[in-house]
């Protein structure tokens, strides 16, 4: 038998009320894999972020997390499971650097200084933080935010990890510097997928992409075949397969 998926869905329905959003998604991220899920405004990827995540119960389908069912365990516990995500440039912005990633570090063990190490391993990576470590959040630019972000997936280290909006509102440099983290804690284990408006940003960095239209997935394709594809790829983002 082939090993299981990181995270997959099946035949994922999702509403707002009655107005349903997505219709039978199936979606699959192998072990290690880094996957991008794109399409243009409104079709649903934040919604499937959100199933997956456990922050909303999909109204049919299934979600699993290493091959086990977890459509039913709730958002905290799917965390502890080994699925962590990351929306936006969240931080609790009233903590400084340090607590924010302390916090985060709920998953770790508090024993022998693990949190602790943890947390100072992260500071190694990112040595803006560890200069910016008693400030609070809410002073740190968007970079520095979403680096705190990052910081603290390094801390829980997930077996998955869901990035929603990474590049929203960053310079490009700044969005430059980011990507190459992702993938050091993609080298680290972490498979992902990554929900970008920026389809380049998205190509860049992942293996596979799934399209999205009209809450369905309308395509999916290797990079390495769109790099090749770039109308393919602009009618994609444009919408109008469905
Ligand atoms: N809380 C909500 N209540 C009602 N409708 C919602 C809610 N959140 C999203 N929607 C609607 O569900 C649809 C899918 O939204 P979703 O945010 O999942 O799309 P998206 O592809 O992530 O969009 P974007 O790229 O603009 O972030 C949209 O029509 C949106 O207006």
């Amino acid at each position: 038998m082939p090993p299981a998926d990181a995270i997959a869905c099946a035949g994922v329905d999702a509403a707002y009320g009655p107005v349903q959003v997505l219709y039978g998604v199936d979606v699959r991220v192998a072990d290690g894999e880094m996957v991008g899920l794109c399409g243009p405004n409104g079709v649903g990827k934040t919604t499937l972020v959100r199933v997956l995540s456990g922050l909303q119960r999909p109204g049919a389908g299934r979600v699993l997390l290493a091959g086990r069912d977890i459509t039913a365990v709730p958002a905290a516990r799917r965390v502890r499971l080994g699925l962590s995500t990351v929306v936006g440039q969240q931080a609790f912005g009233s903590l400084t650097v340090t607590e924010n990633l302390r916090m985060y570090g709920y998953t770790v063990s508090r024993r022998d200084g693990r949190l602790r190490r943890a947390v100072d391993g992260a500071f190694a990576v990112f040595p803006r933080l560890y200069e910016r470590r008693d400030q609070p959040a809410s002073t740190l630019s968007g970079g520095e935010r979403q680096m705190l972000v990052l910081a603290k997936t390094l801390i829980q280290r997930p077996r998955v990890l869901l990035v929603d909006e990474f590049s929203l509102g960053l310079a490009p440099v700044v969005v430059g510097g980011l990507l190459e983290m992702v993938r050091r804690l993609n080298r680290l284990g972490t498979a992902l997928l990554v929900v970008e408006q920026s389809v380049n940003v998205a190509l860049s960095l992942v293996d596979r992409a799934y399209f999205m239209e009209k809450g369905t997935i309308v395509a999916e394709h290797t990079a390495a075949h769109l790099a090749q594809q770039p109308d393919l790829v602009q009618s994609l983002m444009l919408g109008g397969h469905a």
